[in-house]
């Protein structure tokens, strides 16, 4: 099983002391809640896990991968896929940031351009094919980001406040596809200062506070409720 370990971590900028922890495991099969208030820390440890930057102390490192090739001196970049809020998109059409992930899978053709088709129907970006990824709506661009990510069924990965740019509607189609991820196994964090769609099927939570990460299991959300608006008239009538 895939898992990013975390061991005696512990990260500052200059005096600025974010966070330590003594040991952090993010594996597959978990969906974890990153919470925490504006400026703890979220980001930055995700950029950490995904390595993208270095701790100050501490280690970070991968396992259940196969063995990184020679060239490839950081072996923690590129196990577990973080998408930032506002995602990377190559130049070029919606289409080609869709194809352009088959290179990071190891399904087969066949099964990478069924899943390719799946993807464009499940976060609806059939009419957005030929258009410049660049022109897209910030919601547009979350849509295409975690499509990809879709598509490549990632053992791990991580998604910084998915829902900031999205209405309902395209929550709605994200959380779609990252259910069907977390069916398949792949381990996510989660990262939202505010409850949302996404984080009602996190199961765990770590949160960020006073300069500690704690992890817990996560207490059930009651599911949204809906609004019913009664006609006082109707009242009336079955009076
Ligand atoms: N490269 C850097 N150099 C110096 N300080 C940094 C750097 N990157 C982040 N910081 C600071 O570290 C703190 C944590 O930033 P981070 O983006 O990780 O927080 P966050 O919890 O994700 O915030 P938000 O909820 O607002 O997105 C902030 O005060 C930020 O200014």
């Amino acid at each position: 099983m895939a898992k990013i370990i975390a061991q005696d971590l512990e990260m500052r900028f200059g005096d600025k002391h974010l966070f330590s922890a003594a040991e952090l495991i993010f594996s597959q099969n978990q969906v974890i809640h990153l919470q925490g208030d504006n400026g703890c820390g979220k980001t930055t440890l995700m950029k950490l896990l995904a390595g993208l930057i270095k701790p100050t102390q501490g280690q970070v490192q991968a396992i259940g991968y196969s063995l990184a090739p020679w060239w490839r001196s950081n072996s923690i970049v590129g196990k577990a896929l973080y998408l930032h809020q506002h995602p990377y998109l190559f130049d070029g059409t919606v289409l080609y940031n869709l194809a352009y992930a088959k290179a990071f899978s190891d399904n087969d053709k066949v099964k990478l351009n069924t899943r390719t088709e799946q993807a464009i129907e499940m976060a609806q970006l059939g009419h957005l094919l030929d258009q410049s990824a660049s022109s897209l709506s910030g919601g547009e661009r979350q849509r295409l980001a975690i499509a990809r990510a879709w598509i490549v069924e990632p053992k791990l990965m991580m998604l910084d406040e998915p829902t900031s740019n999205m209405d309902k509607h395209s929550q709605h189609l994200v959380l779609q596809m990252v259910a069907d991820l977390k069916k398949q196994g792949t381990g996510m964090i989660i990262s939202s200062h505010q409850s949302c769609m996404l984080t009602q099927i996190c199961d765990h939570v770590w949160l960020i506070d006073n300069n500690k990460i704690s992890s817990n299991n996560k207490v059930p959300e009651a599911p949204p409720t809906l609004a019913v608006h009664i006609n006082p008239n109707m009242l009336n009538n079955m009076a």
